[in-house]
């Protein structure tokens, strides 16, 4: 296979996202549906973003959504984004979006026509690099490339009276899935040639690529995570995908205080039984977001922040600026827990701790921050008559942050959990 680095690649995607959504049966199209706080084509069009070798991304949605999907984009500060109306069918649509390469000009728009495109349904929100790569490589080799999967079910063909005709050996066939890539040439002309019928039934661009272009598509083995969303249970089914995803990094921030280190690698060693990927650091060890980010290359949602004295929230508030003002572009929630010691049997004056809580919690919110409080109870005094106790706080202590990080839910924001 044609191994050229992405950069040299000029390529492109369409995604279309002009459908009804009638299967799913929302009051709205699919596309828009609220998954974990943001439209559900936000997390597809965050996928594109990522890539930095897809140069223009056009989002084709129906006329009466055109305004919605443009104050998305702006909310949501998507980028390399061209919105435009679809047609009456996927393939209408589609056929619209490349057009847009083509007239881009008398659009006022300054895209260019792309050597390769990629199409992907807009509701497929779990697409990773690795896979677009793959395809548009093979697109330049090929001419044209998709991504495939097993079938989970025979597909089975029935008689006029609703009887079995013929099935189909299933080892031999496979779901095709999206991301699809082609020489932009190849597909256009596909459009264009190709029939009204087809325009309004059909469901497989590889076929027109085949039947109007003569170009054998080059059919490559997709991840299984590239589902589309079609019913309401998908929606479910991507959030909680979301979810778990997101709950695999975290990062303990302590002090250089001898009583948060003890508690942050306590925390540590228990916590490494729930989340794949935990690290402690001290605060002398950042500086900025990026050094935060740079921890799990990027890839960390999760933070906790140790604060010695049971209503100081300095450490946390220091970090909650951080991330807000290191503008970490996410339509991801970023979960933060700031947990405070407190000495045994204590019926503490913590009415304060709460307030300071729930206003910074109230605050990070709107940038997508999630603060949670959770009290641990602790005293280097106590420590030594004891140490199980300590013991017995982390591993619940644990617990609760870890339902917090994996459930990640907004109704919770502010709260302070006691163990
Ligand atoms: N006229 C259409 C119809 C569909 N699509 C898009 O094509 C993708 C895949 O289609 P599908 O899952 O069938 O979406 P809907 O047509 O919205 O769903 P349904 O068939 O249940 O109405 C979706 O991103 C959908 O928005 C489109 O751009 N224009
Ligand atoms: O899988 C696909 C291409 O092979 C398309 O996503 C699929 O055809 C969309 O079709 P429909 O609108 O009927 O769900």
């Amino acid at each position: 296979m044609d191994r050229a680095p992405a950069g040299s690649l000029h390529a492109a995607a369409v995604l279309p996202a002009g459908g009804s959504g009638e299967r799913l049966g929302g009051s709205i199209p699919k596309q828009f549906c609220t998954v974990l706080g943001r439209p559900l084509i936000c997390h597809t069009l965050e996928s594109f973003e990522r890539v930095t070798w897809i140069k223009d991304i056009v989002v084709v949605v129906a006329s009466e959504n055109l305004d919605l999907m443009k104050t998305i984009v702006n909310k949501y500060g998507h980028k390399r984004i061209t919105v435009v109306v679809g047609g009456e069918t996927r393939h209408r649509s589609i056929f619209n979006g490349l057009k847009v390469f083509l007239d881009g000009q008398s659009l006022g728009s300054v895209i260019q026509k792309p050597e390769v495109v990629i199409i992907h349904d807009a509701v497929r929100p779990f697409v990773e690099e690795d896979i677009l790569l793959q395809v548009a490589i093979s697109a330049r080799q090929y001419g044209a490339a998709g991504a495939v999967r097993p079938l989970v079910s025979t597909v089975i063909a029935s008689s006029p009276e609703g009887c079995l005709d013929h099935s189909l050996e299933r080892a031999k066939y496979r779901a095709s899935e999206m991301p699809q890539a082609f020489l932009f040439d190849i597909i256009y002309q596909a459009y264009l040639k190709c029939t009204e019928y087809d325009l309004d039934f059909g469901t497989e661009c590889l076929h027109l690529a085949l039947e109007y272009s003569n170009t054998k598509a080059k059919l490559l083995e997709g991840p299984p995570d590239l589902w589309k969303v079609t019913y309401k249970r998908d929606l479910y089914a991507a959030e909680s995908m979301i979810k778990e995803r997101l709950s695999q990094h975290l990062c303990i921030i302590t002090n250089i205080n001898e009583e948060a280190i003890e508690v942050g690698f306590q925390l540590h060693e228990n916590l490494k039984h729930h989340i794949s990927h935990v690290k402690a650091i001290s605060l002398s060890m950042y500086k900025t977001v990026q050094d935060l980010q740079n921890i799990f290359h990027g890839e960390c949602y999760n933070f906790i922040c140790i604060n010695v004295k049971e209503s100081d929230l300095e450490e946390t508030c220091k970090l909650v600026d951080l991330l807000k003002n290191g503008k970490v572009t996410t339509s991801y929630p970023l979960v933060v827990i700031s947990i405070h010691l407190t000495v045994p049997n204590c019926c503490s004056s913590d009415t304060q701790t709460l307030t300071g809580i729930r206003q910074l919690a109230k605050e990070a919110k709107k940038s997508n921050i999630l603060v949670y409080g959770l009290l641990i109870t602790y005293s280097k005094e106590h420590l030594e008559d004891d140490a199980s106790r300590l013991q017995e706080s982390v591993c619940e202590g644990s617990s609760i942050i870890t339902a917090l990080i994996k459930v990640r839910n907004p109704a919770l924001l502010g709260q302070i959990m006691t163990v």
